[in-house]
């Protein structure tokens, strides 16, 4: 299709009389501005045309409309989409306002200002299986077209609360239930749905809905309310950091008291301010840099087709190993789930079958769903069904010589085909095939805590690692939901190896005279899920121990050794587990400060032999903030440098999706690079004066520093695979 067919819309007349215009931008028929300027002329023309009775309106190669072109947000803006232009003048006074009647016909993606294009027609017909969702608060923006009126005078303000504030998606089916279309019609017949309908509008019989002005679904005002305040009070708790959620429900509570009209001069005041903010830069870098791990440099674009997974086998029923099962069987794999004697195996398969119960129990899957796939999950004891396993993830205590041998083990049950993963977090890949002639499928499937529902799958290839092994296992990380980023193998991989200075930082801090509690509030507050002490307590020093000793063995000349956790172990205190670690937990597993700490607190720094600095006893938030997070960054950096990563959007990812970093603040690269190399490099080099090498900026910062440009990659990607396949 050349540019001069594109980025407009179409308007054909049938001999029914009914005008089908359909939006013509392909792939995602975007609506930009173009095509907005066209709608409005055909919808003009139809209206004076005396041939045309009724319209419909739809989209390209069967995609109505997948909303704005995000990537505008936070540029200037054209003057004919001034202020009021396309949810006033457009989408209210020349297509709501039609004096004929307009239906949308929906299939694949109604999403944002697609929707809200749909939501002004006087009625909508789908498939089931079309896509609906205002999904503009995900942007850090609002609906900007009518969406914040429009909806809950379809739908009821609960259910359209639910679906702006979550950016739910839909679908088709759903929509029906919810009253958002009218009808649902097969893909075959959706258009010949949609004319029919148009001309019953036209001829009286079916109702012409103009839905900013409908108040059968809306909650009376005092209902409406009590509904606003509550959902308020939820924006401000889930993400107190953030105010579009707040400005979104203002202006919704707006139209409901002092009319639509109004409501939507409010809508329109508020897009053009929120489309500028920080915030909302942030989340379209992160909406792109998430779409951008699917595109692997030599990877993915050496047109390798997935080979078909069809049974999985995990090593370990412990924590990580039953969510990896969960995660598989909620996909509908086959799985196998092995442990080393019977009690394990019972207990593992226990959790699993706990997992799944939750799930259902949350609504997120059948009665029905859940015996089908609870019947997929076999425990065993040996390797004898593993003679037909296509993938095995390796999930057994993070212990190099017991890992050797499992692989081992592999290499004589598995077929030749079968992919071996393995799911450590922090132990070199080649040491753990070491013993094996299989390099070339090995590869790190490192998951992350708990493994049924966090978003992240690290895919670590070594310089053996098959490219086929590779696709493979990109394919699986989709069908089971997960976002798969890519990186070189080396100790702690890319996210914990990015995230090992920040627990360091903290207790170096706090063995130099800062408050524990202190910095996990301070940490939280930035927008965190807990702070480093918290984390460490839910994680359990052990494990804590065990990895970090990976560290200070590998980046010895860096690493500050801390006796503040090992103290604590030799009293008996394990985290979480224990009901005592940084603080002291109840049955409900509520955490509170603990004021005993102060007593391991002052042994460490007995211990250290470091002088407590009384400047570290009255940081700031936002000091601590970075004394935590520019250790991280510069860590980032190396990663960089080193070509682990293989861009830094994906080291926003991996910070986001692995380790709860605020998407709302881009992703820690993005961060960094808001606020600027040159500063991060002086603060690094202050501290480093002062408390050691610990916070030494590494050379890749210091260089981007110099030059005062961004946090990217400045050398061509490291070639790391050295074998193309083994098929
Ligand atoms: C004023 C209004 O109120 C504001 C708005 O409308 S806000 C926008 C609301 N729209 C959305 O949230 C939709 C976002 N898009 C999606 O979720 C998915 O693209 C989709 C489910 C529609 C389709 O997925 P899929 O078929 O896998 O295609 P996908 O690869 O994602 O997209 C194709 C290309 O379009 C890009 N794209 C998708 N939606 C885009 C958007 N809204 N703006 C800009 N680019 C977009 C993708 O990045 C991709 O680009 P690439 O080819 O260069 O990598």
């Amino acid at each position: 299709m050349d540019e001069s067919t594109m980025n407009k819309t179409v308007l054909e007349v049938g001999a029914d009389g009914v005008g089908i215009i359909t939006i013509v931008n392909p792939p995602l028929n975007l609506v930009s501005v173009d095509v907005f300027l066209s709608l409005k002329k055909s919808i003009e023309e139809a209206v004076q045309r005396d041939d045309i009775k009724a319209l419909v309106i739809t989209g390209s190669q069967g995609k109505f409309s997948a909303g704005a072109d995000v990537t505008t947000f936070g540029k200037g803006i054209k003057a004919r989409t001034d202020f009021g232009f396309l949810s006033i003048e457009f989408a209210t006074d020349t297509l709501e306002a039609a004096r004929k009647p307009i239906v949308a016909a929906i299939d694949g993606p109604a999403f944002g200002g697609g929707l809200e294009v749909a939501l002004a027609c006087h009625a909508r017909i789908s498939t089931s299986a079309a896509q609906l969702g205002l999904t503009e608060l995900q942007y850090g923006i609002l609906p900007g077209l009518g969406g914040t009126q429009r909806l809950p005078r379809l739908v009821g303000l609960p259910k359209a609360l639910e679906m702006i504030m979550m950016s739910k998606r839909i679908s088709g089916k759903d929509a029906l239930k919810l009253g958002l279309v009218d009808a649902i019609a097969p893909r075959d017949t959706l258009l010949s749905t949609a004319r029919q309908w148009a001309l019953d509008i036209s001829d009286y019989r079916k109702p012409w809905v103009v839905s900013l002005y409908k108040t059968d679904r809306l909650e009376p005002l005092s209902e409406a309310r009590i509904i606003l305040n509550l959902a308020k009070s939820q924006a401000r708790e889930r993400t107190p950091n953030l105010t579009h959620p707040l400005v979104c429900i203002d202006v919704i509570e707006e139209g409901i008291v002092a009319g639509p009209r109004t409501g939507l001069w409010k809508e329109a005041e508020a897009l053009l301010q929120l489309r500028q903010s920080d915030t909302c830069k942030a989340l379209v870098h992160f909406f792109f840099a998430q779409r951008a791990t699917l595109k692997i440099p030599g990877i993915t674009d050496m047109a390798l087709s997935p080979r078909k997974i069809n049974k999985v086998a995990i090593l370990g029923g412990g924590l990580m190993g039953s969510g990896i099962a969960t995660a598989f069987l909620l996909a509908n794999y086959h799985v196998i789930l092995k442990e080393v004697d019977h009690n394990l195996l019972l207990a593992g398969i226990g959790r699993v079958k706990a997992n799944l119960r939750s799930h259902a129990k949350k609504g997120k899957m059948t009665k029905e769903k859940l015996e089908t796939v609870s019947s997929l999950l076999e425990g065993v004891l040996d390797y004898d069904s593993f003679k037909d396993v296509d993938l095995v993830i390796e999930a057994v205590l993070e212990d190099v010589s017991l890992k050797q041998q499992v692989f081992a083990d592999l290499e004589k049950y598995c077929p030749q085909h079968c992919i071996f993963a393995s799911n450590t977090s922090s132990i070199d890949l080649n040491k753990i095939g070491e013993n094996t002639t299989s390099q070339n499928r090995i590869l790190g499937a490192h998951f992350f805590s708990p493994a049924q529902f966090m978003p992240l799958l690290e895919i670590v290839r070594t310089e053996w690692t098959s490219l086929q092994v590779l696709v493979d296992l990109l394919d699986v990380s989709k069908k089971i939901k997960k976002t798969a980023v890519v990186v070189g193998n080396c100790t702690g991989f890319a996210v914990n190896r990015m995230f090992f200075p920040f627990s360091q930082a903290a207790t170096l801090l706090v063995e130099r005279g800062a408050d524990i509690y202190q910095i996990d509030q301070s940490i939280t507050s930035f927008g965190m899920p807990m702070g480093p002490f918290r984390l460490a307590d839910l994680v359990g020093f052990r494990v804590a121990v065990a990895s970090g000793s990976q560290y200070i063995e590998k980046f010895k000349e860096r690493v500050h050794k801390s006796y503040l956790i090992p103290f604590m172990l030799e009293d008996k205190r394990e985290g979480q587990s224990t009901c005592k670690g940084f603080y002291l937990y109840d049955e409900k597993r509520k955490a509170s400060p603990d004021p005993e700490i102060v007593k391991f607190v002052e042994k460490a720094r007995r211990a250290s032999q470091v002088t407590v600095d009384p400047k570290l006893s009255r940081l700031s938030a936002g000091e601590i903030v970075e004394m935590l997070f520019f250790p991280v960054v510069n860590e980032a950096c190396r990663i960089l440098a080193e070509g682990v990563a293989i861009r830094a959007s994906d080291l926003d990812i991996a910070s986001v999706l692995g380790r709860g970093f605020p998407a709302y603040r881009g992703g820690i690269i993005f961060w960094a690079n808001f606020i600027g190399s040159k500063y991060i490099c002086s603060r690094l080099e202050d501290w480093s004066r002062v408390y050691g090498k610990f916070f030494e900026p590494c050379p890749y910062l210091v260089e981007h520093a110099m030059k005062q440009i961004p946090l990217v990659m400045l050398s061509p990607l490291k070639d790391t695979l050295k074998t193309v396949d083994f098929l």
